[in-house]
């Protein structure tokens, strides 16, 4: 599966310190997993996180989850520590945090690019700095680059917004990094959603996500999983109008029209690209789950 075909509804992070959480995300139902080395992990902790989270990914049994692991900035005392412990066990994807260049995606890749075990390695860049939302055009094209995650805690802070109901402070940023990932034909996921006990309001942001163009959104607790899976999966009512519009559109196409109706709506050949991907999607989630 590509970065974009996979489905990237539920992205739960875990701090690479938490054995327990580490050992329960096993059995999570979520499509991708955050392993943390940065923000999650108290200083005097971080090597010894380091170590943990090399042990428990060369062990495996997370299954069909994709996995990510988030390093410390290059930049930091301990990101090319953990450049090379979690490269040892070439991973999936490494994510680098504060992203702010495509000169910094490259600088990892080059390196990456000399490690036979991470061939396939993907890097994905958390965006959530001015700078970097400002140039998250050529950080999405940048070699290796599979997916961006909105940080949206980080950037709430460097933008001095407000958290509203809306996030109406937060919507050029987050469309200016979906117009990138779009562009660049990467995933992106929308930023966590602080207040874990509250499903009403996780539902509310899952919505507005998905509404906006977002493969999924990120998470800091199992009890956020089941209304993300829900909200960024093709419902019922969506599988079954991808279908008819396939159906009258072809229809149509053999009478020679490139024009159907359905529900009172024009369907044209755009919109049925729409509805292919919605049935694609519903089948990647369904190979998933099964
Ligand atoms: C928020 C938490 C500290 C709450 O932890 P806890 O009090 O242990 O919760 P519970 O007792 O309700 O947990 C119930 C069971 O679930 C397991 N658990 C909890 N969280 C996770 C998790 N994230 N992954 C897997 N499993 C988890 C517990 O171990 C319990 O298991 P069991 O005992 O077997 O039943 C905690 O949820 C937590 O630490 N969450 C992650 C926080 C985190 O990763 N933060 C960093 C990412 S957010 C960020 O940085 C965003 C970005 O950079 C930005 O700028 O916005
Ligand atoms: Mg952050």
């Amino acid at each position: 599966m590509t970065a974009i075909a996979r489905p990237f509804r539920s992205v739960l992070y875990i701090p690479g310190s938490n054995a327990r959480a580490l050992e329960k995300a096993k059995t999570l139902p979520v499509d991708a997993i955050i392993f943390d080395l940065e923000d999650a992990v108290a200083m005097e902790a971080k090597a010894d996180a380091r170590a943990l989270l090399a042990k428990v990914l060369g062990e495996g049994g997370y299954g069909q989850r994709f996995q990510i692991v988030r390093l410390n900035g290059m930049s930091s005392e301990w990101g090319a520590d953990d450049l090379d412990a979690i490269t040892a066990i070439g991973p999936q994807a490494v994510l680098l945090p504060k992203a702010e260049s495509a000169a910094e995606v490259e600088a990892v890749a080059a390196k990456l690019d000399a490690i036979p075990a991470c061939a396939d390695t993907q890097i994905w860049t958390m965006m959530e700095t001015p700078r970097g939302i400002l140039n998250a055009a050529e950080i999405a094209a940048a070699p290796r680059m599979g997916g961006f995650v909105m940080g949206t805690n980080d950037l709430a802070k460097e933008l001095r917004t407000r958290y509203t109901r809306d996030r109406l402070p937060m919507l050029t940023s987050l469309q200016l990094c979906l117009l990138a990932a779009r562009a660049a034909n990467i995933a992106i996921v929308d930023g966590v959603y602080n207040a874990f006990k509250d499903e009403d309001g996780l539902r509310r942001e899952c919505e507005q996500g998905c509404d906006m163009g977002f493969d999924g959104k990120t998470l800091i607790h199992p009890a956020q999983v089941a209304a993300t899976n829900e909200v960024f999966a093709p419902s019922e009512e969506d599988i079954e109008l991808a279908r008819r519009q396939i159906d009258a559109f072809e229809a149509a196409e053999a009478e020679g029209k490139g024009v159907a109706v359905v529900d009172g709506k024009i369907v044209e050949n755009l919109h049925i690209v729409t509805a292919r991907q919605t049935l694609a999607k519903a089948e990647a989630i369904a190979a998933l789950e099964g």
